[in-house]
């Protein structure tokens, strides 16, 4: 049964028409519509693991472990997620609601501060990098933060009280994805003088302002304005990245009509700051290396002629167009977090390599646990892969869940034997490896180019794996 539900969802994802209800969409009482999803939730105690035998996919991944394990950044310290790998069931519990309480609640690392005055900063002598949620009140920054880290269902996120504290929450899922997330409330004025602002931008990788598309947005872009020029005084290497948010209720010429407008109206308020900046940046570079003098003097011109910092400029603000109810918002993410990563152009170059040696077309570098893609190959990504990447992982781990997860002794749903491979009906075949413990490979590669050699379908038993019975020689046709 529910493998039937998640195959319909990646076929629907391939057409391009799945998207998540949104609330105008479904039918019934928002508490019966939260019910049902819970009931579903609690359906898919599920899980397979399935086997291939691959060496480029075993190097790469050798490779990948390596940069992983080199960092030295353990996650074990502060885990937000990895509280439950001593054999717990829930390491990727969010399948369950009591995990999902958990989650939501004191197990967390995450607090909220009792004001604005007095904030201290208890992640303080952590090096990692801080995501600052900043936006107008109801803009969807919680909601975002829930849904993203919590597994919150989006329908959820109505019955959610404004935020009144700065509220923190510490992510470490794999030594890649490791930061922490400071979700401001609306109404907080931090450039009020008694506000140390300059605390909370100093240690900032990356700043996301989210602004409502369903409302008027001009106190949101003058807000916006004041926020980055005052940030980029105190850390000029911060990331500024607009959400354009709950654009599920606007029509597709509305979305590219909105972020025009927004993207032009930000940008001219920015000019002024952006000149300095891009000043500050030329005079630095000119005296270390010609090639970047070159560039950034290129750029200036261009910044010049067109008026647009977004061209010119590496820290210009990026626009990203989101909604909690579909994949836009993992997505945004994802590119959110990719900046942060300093090891990503390596990540890249392996995946490139990786890619021009084994017949894969496209290949992905998986955070499962949020589903935040770490790092892709060059080639461009489109939405429709990227769901059917977050769908498999699903599909992964459910099936991981059922069949995984029945004894006592049972381990966690993603482990170092979970592999799939998926068929779709369009002669593409999909490849998802276990990386590390919170990272998957997941790679799309043509029928032909698929190595049937190997190829058989186990369903995991604690650790014991048998063969799916009556499944004879394909199985992977059988299920999916
Ligand atoms: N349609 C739609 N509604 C959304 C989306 N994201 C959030 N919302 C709704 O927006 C409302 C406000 O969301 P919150 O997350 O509480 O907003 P906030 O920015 O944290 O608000 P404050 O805590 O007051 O600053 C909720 O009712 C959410 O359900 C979205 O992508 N689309």
């Amino acid at each position: 049964m529910c493998l039937r539900i998640k195959f319909c969802m990646l076929r629907n994802a391939l057409k391009g028409s799945r998207l998540p209800p949104s609330p105008s969409r479904e039918g019934g009482t928002a508490h019966g519509r939260i019910q049902k999803r819970r009931r579903r939730r609690r359906e898919v105690k599920v899980h397979n693991g399935m086997d291939v035998s691959s060496d480029k996919v075993e190097k790469l991944l050798c490779l990948c472990s390596l940069i992983s394990g080199n960092l030295g950044m353990t996650s074990e310290a502060h885990s937000t997620y990895s509280e439950e790998e001593d054999g717990d069931e829930e390491a990727m519990a969010y399948y369950d609601d009591d995990d999902l309480d958990a989650f939501a609640d004191e197990d967390l690392d995450c607090s909220c501060e009792e004001g604005v005055l007095g904030l201290s900063d208890p992640f303080g002598g952590e090096v990692k990098p801080r995501i600052l949620l900043m936006g107008l009140r109801r803009s969807g920054k919680s909601s975002i933060q829930k849904v993203v880290f919590h597994k919150m269902s989006p329908n959820e996120t109505l019955f959610l009280e404004s935020t009144n504290k700065i509220c923190r929450e510490d992510v470490s899922n794999s030594s890649f994805v490791s930061f922490q997330i400071w979700d401001f409330p609306g109404q907080i004025d931090f450039f009020d003088p008694t506000f140390d602002y300059e605390m909370i931008f100093r240690g900032t990788g990356a700043l996301i302002f989210v602004i409502d598309s369903q409302d008027d947005y001009v106190e949101a872009l003058s807000r916006l304005h004041l926020t980055v020029t005052r940030a980029y005084k105190v850390n000029p290497n911060i990331n500024f990245e607009v959400f354009i948010h709950k654009v599920d209720g606007l029509s597709d010429d509305h979305k590219i009509e909105k972020q025009r407008d927004i993207h032009k109206r930000a940008n001219d308020d920015l000019a002024d700051a952006a000149l300095e900046r891009i000043h500050l940046r030329f005079l630095s570079f000119y005296s270390v290396k010609t090639f970047y003098v070159n560039f950034y003097v290129t750029s200036f011109y261009l910044y010049l002629e067109t008026n647009m910092m977004s061209i010119s400029h590496p820290s210009a603000p990026s626009f990203y167009l989101t909604s909690i109810y579909d994949h836009s918002i993992f997505e945004a993410f994802s590119k959110v977090v990719q900046k942060l990563i300093p090891q990503l152009p390596t990540l890249e170059n392996l995946l490139n390599i990786f890619i021009s040696n084994s017949g894969i077309e496209k290949a992905f570098l998986f955070d499962v646990v949020s589903k935040i893609y770490i790092a892709t190959d060059s080639s461009p990504v489109d939405m429709q892969t990227y769901e059917l990447c977050c769908d498999m992982i699903d599909v992964v781990i459910d099936i991981s869940c059922i069949y995984g997860l029945t004894g006592e002794e049972a381990g966690i749903p993603y482990d170092k034997e979970s592999m799939a491979i998926i068929r779709l009906n369009n002669t593409t075949v999909m490849y998802l490896k276990e990386v590390t413990k919170f990272l998957a490979l997941v790679c799309f590669l043509r029928e032909e180019s698929f190595e049937r050699k190997g190829q058989r379908v186990f369903v995991c038993q604690g650790h014991k794996f048998s063969q799916l019975p009556g499944h004879g020689s394909d199985p992977v046709a059988c299920i999916f």
